[in-house]
């Protein structure tokens, strides 16, 4: 049965911070397109590929990769809050498939997700329970982080067990290109701040907007200063090229710390586009259809968006 890809950016600065020129014109109108593709392509599952920006994975237990079988989003940055419409029977057949071709994937019956699910959900069709969906967590942002070819060989498996499935599959990846939104990481942690990385399950809304404040200061600070955070437009204009040339597998020679290096920290959220187009690779060759990207610093993020599918969808 066909499969088909959509990639895109997020930012929870989108809602709140005005990038200058026409960038949210442009996004806006990518955005449609991405939606026209979608509908075209009539779904009747979405498997979405993301990370988690510690709202719902602590590192008590970080998993590199989880499947929910039921999810809840936290509804953070004014994102969609409450369950998304997993399908758990095609999400039990994933975690199966997957572990029986030797990727250890945890399964979670209570996945909490944070704007990384909620986000390109609510842009692409409308809320965050309106498609059946199997959530994918790809851990991206809470070091150490495995290989990444760990991650194309998470997205062929993926892919061979969606395809077993008699359905019409739309793999959507959401994350990335290069940047830096200020997390905090483990290792330079004050402790209380650890204790929050480690457990930080039910902040209160006060925490909770602490936290969202501290990112939108720093979106607002770069409208402000029209100075730039850390965004490298050749190294996501050469990620979108391997994609396009289907040269996937020269992933597997990047290390982690080149890639923090060159694109930032939460740049490894382009693991989520990886996995989405090693499981459309597993069908055939595929084209992309479209490829859309622009620096944002206000948002800060290198932002693409991506449509592909293969040759033989009908
Ligand atoms: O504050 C967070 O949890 C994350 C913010 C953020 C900002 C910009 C791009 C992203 O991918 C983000 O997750
Ligand atoms: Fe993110």
């Amino acid at each position: 049965m066909p499969l088909a890809v959509v990639t895109a950016s997020h930012s929870p600065l989108m809602h709140t911070v005005e990038p200058r020129g026409d960038a949210r014109n442009a996004v806006g109108s990518a955005f449609a397109q991405a939606r026209s593709f979608a509908a075209d392509f009539r779904p009747d599952l979405v498997v979405v590929v993301a990370p988690d920006h510690y709202n719902g994975m602590f590192y008590d237990l970080m998993p590199p990769f989880c499947v929910g079988t039921a999810a809840e989003a936290v509804g953070d940055y004014g994102t969609g809050q409450g369950r998304l419409a997993v399908d758990r029977h095609a999400a039990q057949h994933v975690v199966r498939e997957v572990l029986a071709a030797g990727i250890d994937l945890a399964m979670s019956e209570r996945m909490v997700v944070d704007h990384g699910f909620a986000q390109p959900l609510e842009l692409l069709f409308g809320a965050i329970d309106a498609v059946p969906v199997v959530p994918v967590f790809v851990n991206s942002v809470a070091v150490p982080l495995g290989p990444v070819r760990r991650t194309r060989l998470l997205g062929e498996e993926l892919g061979r067990a969606l395809l077993a499935l008699d359905r019409r599959v739309l793999l959507l990846g959401s994350g990335g290109l290069s940047h830096d939104p200020p997390l905090p990481t483990l290792q330079d942690a004050s402790p209380e701040v650890a204790a929050r990385l480690i457990a930080g399950r039910h902040p209160t809304p006060e925490e909770r907007a602490a936290r969202e404040g501290r990112v939108r200061d720093a979106g607002l600070a770069v409208a402000a200063s029209k100075a730039g955070p850390r965004l490298n437009p050749d190294w996501d204009r050469a990620f979108l090229d391997l994609l396009a040339e289907r040269r996937l597998t020269a992933t597997d020679a990047w290390t982690n710390e080149w890639i923090t290096d060159e694109a930032g920290n939460s740049a490894h959220e382009v693991r989520t586009w990886l996995a989405a187009y090693a499981a459309l690779s597993v069908v055939g060759p595929y084209a992309v259809r479209s490829s859309f990207y622009r620096p944002i610093p206000e948002w800060i993020a290198g932002f693409g968006i991506t449509m592909a599918e293969t040759w033989r969808n009908p």
